[in-house]
């Protein structure tokens, strides 16, 4: 899945680069879909299904998936990564999952919306798994993150294990409370949920992947998003990670989020990610919001 997240990102580069066509499918309300998250998700689904016939996996876009899209490259590519991979412990409460156990949630490109704009930074490639209903591992894969001579990054983790790849956690502690929500998806409810948590800074950006990394690296003290708009595949990879680093991702209202593969994938309940005081967050949010 690491493999497949880094080579995703750079069908979603070549796509950006190429200056062609973005071939935008509006899927409804505030809700794009483009060629690099259709090209994205083909590619991530077809290998995993092609390797581990047994998974159940639910991606974001509602395409047809063709095995074809399966290629030996990817087979070559594996090993490039997995000194990285197998660098982390295997919890022993999962040494016996079975492939049968687990659902994968893949959202191919998250922050569709900042991506059309151009607004790269926002723009993540999630893939989150979880067994009865807890997420427990992610990568989140941030295609045009730059520092320096890096290009690209991925952070992921596994709960009860740690987490991995490239992460600058901000040791120094943030001033003031700092809270980050939606860009491209700002309703009253959504504004009203952040103003609860009485912010002295307010960071608007785009995706969900990226907004948990705000958070996983302390440069935000919560990401909060009061509405119904996101779905499974949105928070079950920035959960496992957050999780993984002993931060929290729950609903607005610090319930858990179940990740049992069900029709219904939205995440009704709204976004709460913090690494610290995230019982208080919920409390203000319940304080002044009922029902989103
Ligand atoms: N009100 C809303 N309507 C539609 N989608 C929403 C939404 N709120 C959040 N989302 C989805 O949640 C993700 C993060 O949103 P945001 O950038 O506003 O934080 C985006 O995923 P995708 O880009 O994968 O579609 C977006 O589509
Ligand atoms: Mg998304």
């Amino acid at each position: 899945s690491l493999t497949l997240a880094k080579r995703a990102g750079q069908i979603i580069k070549d796509v950006q680069t190429s200056g062609t066509s973005l071939d935008i499918v509006d899927k409804g309300h505030n809700d794009p879909q483009t060629k690099a998250d259709r090209a994205s998700q083909q590619l991530i689904i077809s290998n995993l299904t092609k390797h581990f016939p047994q998974l159940t996996i639910r991606g974001e876009e509602n395409i047809p998936i063709e095995k074809s899209a399966a290629t030996s490259d990817i087979d070559e590519l594996i090993g490039s990564n997995l000194n990285e991979v197998l660098q982390a412990k295997c919890p022993n409460e999962f040494q016996d999952l079975q492939e049968k156990d687990l659902v994968v949630w893949v959202d191919p490109l998250d922050g569709t919306r900042e991506f059309t704009e151009g607004r790269l930074e926002g723009v993540t490639v999630l893939i989150g798994f979880a067994t009865k209903g807890n997420a427990i591992g992610g990568i989140i894969h941030q295609p045009f993150y730059v520092n320096g001579n890096e290009f690209g990054r991925s952070v992921w983790g596994l709960v009860h294990s740690g987490v991995y790849g490239k992460c600058q956690m901000n040791s120094t502690p943030l001033p003031g409370r700092i809270v980050a929500g939606s860009l491209s998806h700002r309703s009253k409810t959504v504004v009203d949920a952040v103003n609860a948590c009485q912010p002295t800074e307010v960071l608007q950006a785009g995706g969900c992947g990226y907004k948990a990394l705000l958070v996983l690296e302390r440069r935000v003290h919560a990401y909060v998003h009061a509405s119904r708009g996101c779905s499974l595949w949105d928070t079950c990879a920035p959960e496992a990670v957050l999780k993984a680093a002993g931060g929290m991702l729950t609903d607005v209202f610090g319930k858990g989020i179940s990740y049992l593969p069900t029709d219904d994938t939205s995440v009704k309940t709204g976004v709460l990610a913090t690494m610290e005081n995230h019982e208080w967050y919920a409390q203000q949010i319940r304080e002044k919001i009922t029902m989103l």
